[in-house]
């Protein structure tokens, strides 16, 4: 089911100086001098349409800099009027955004420790309620697309239209090259929710450091999002927060020269004509797939009836292990990555049990409500 949100169009509120799309600036704002040449340098650059400064920083730890605090607000007016670049801070209680929009401040975000706590999140919403001002919402930390959901709708209830969702990746105690995992399946489940919500990605904080950078934002545009968040440091190596993460104004430039722009779609006849063609091969086999799928299925629940009148279990561990080993080998045989076709497996086979649980507890209706409700 799609998400019942009031949006206006990303170019309602921004419009790219050049794709792709590019936010950038430092991860904090530090002294006076360093957001404003860090400013000139990325208004140099000819790529940049809005200039991004943490001024309030959630810290993970007690003890690290937690933000320059309001007077940065004066730093990023200077650099606004200097450059003519929108300015961008995030903002994570009311008094943030008073302050901020006080300042003039043009596109709010909120953060992704923010996002993960509803009480945060309706006390800014309840600040922004009467302002006309772009809300950019993070993911929350932890891997819950409800949390991110939620905000996005909290938000768009308080009557904020122009909003975009962040794609910064999300904490894992698995150690992994990223700093926070893409996982990208679950931004790609937002956009198939809410079509019309621009993401923008956030390769900085997905990364953590810069060599990934340019990988990230190559992903994030191919997946189609709307544009990149990017953190830039006139000289990363003594900067204050995030130091391996940022890059130089002079560095960006040079990774968004070597990153290709995709469209959804092309107007070449040629090669439409030749996906069409493909596209018509995919739905033949997922037909098939699905009609074969539910031929399994139908096998499966004679087996059901056939252990019920039987006394036999549903779960048969062995027979299990010998279809997932035998089906993985064939799979890696017919290139086909062993995760995948696990996957693919357990996901039928959780269906199967399900079918025979129905016809073990036929008349058994609390049972059996419980089960759809698991299910939905
Ligand atoms: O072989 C069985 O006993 C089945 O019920 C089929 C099936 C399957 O879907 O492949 C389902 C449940 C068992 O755990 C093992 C296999």
């Amino acid at each position: 089911m799609k998400l019942n949100l009031n949006i206006q169009p990303l170019s309602s509120w921004i419009t790219a100086t050049k794709e792709p799309l590019l936010i950038s600036g430092p991860c904090s704002a530090e002294t006076e001098d360093q957001l404003v040449a860090t400013a000139h340098l990325l208004k140099n650059t000819g790529r940049v349409t809005a200039l991004r400064a943490g001024i309030w920083k959630p810290r993970t730890r007690p003890g690290e800099f937690e933000g320059i605090g309001s007077i940065g607000l004066e730093w990023l007016k200077r650099a606004k009027a200097e450059t003519g670049l929108p300015t961008a801070v995030e903002v994570a209680t009311a008094k943030h955004v008073e302050e901020a929009l006080a300042a003039g401040v043009d596109i709010l975000w909120v953060g992704a420790r923010s996002t993960a706590n509803p009480f945060t999140v309706q006390e800014i919403a309840d600040a922004l309620k009467g302002h006309d001002v772009p809300v950019m919402v993070k993911n929350p930390v932890n891997p819950d697309i409800s949390l991110w959901i939620g905000a996005i709708e909290r938000i768009n209830n308080a009557g904020i239209t122009k909003l975009a969702a962040i794609h910064r990746g999300f904490s894992s105690y698995e150690k992994s090259a990223f700093r926070n995992e893409p996982m990208w399946d679950i931004a790609i489940h937002l956009k198939t929710l809410a079509p019309h919500l621009p993401i923008i990605c956030d390769p900085s904080h997905i990364s953590g450091n810069r060599d990934l950078i340019g990988y990230v934002s190559q992903k994030a545009l191919d997946l189609d999002m709307q544009g990149l968040m990017i953190e830039s440091h006139i000289d990363p190596s003594v900067a204050w927060t995030d130091a391996k993460q940022q890059v130089t104004p002079a560095a960006l430039s040079d990774l968004i020269d070597h990153l290709t722009l995709r469209k959804p779609d092309t107007n070449n006849a040629q090669v439409n004509d030749k996906l069409a063609e493909l596209r018509n091969n995919i739905d033949k086999i997922d037909d098939l797939l699905i009609q074969k799928i539910a031929e399994r299925m139908k096998i499966a629940e004679q087996i059901g009836t056939y252990k019920k009148e039987n006394n036999i279990t549903i779960l048969q561990v062995n027979r299990w292990d010998e279809i997932l080993n035998k089906r993985v080998n064939y799979g890696k045989a017919l290139k086909l990555s062993p995760d995948f076709t696990e996957k693919l497996l357990e996901l039928l086979h959780t269906e199967s049990i399900r079918r025979q649980t129905e016809i073990m507890n036929e008349g058994q209706a609390a049972g059996q409500q419980a089960e759809k409700l698991t299910h939905v």
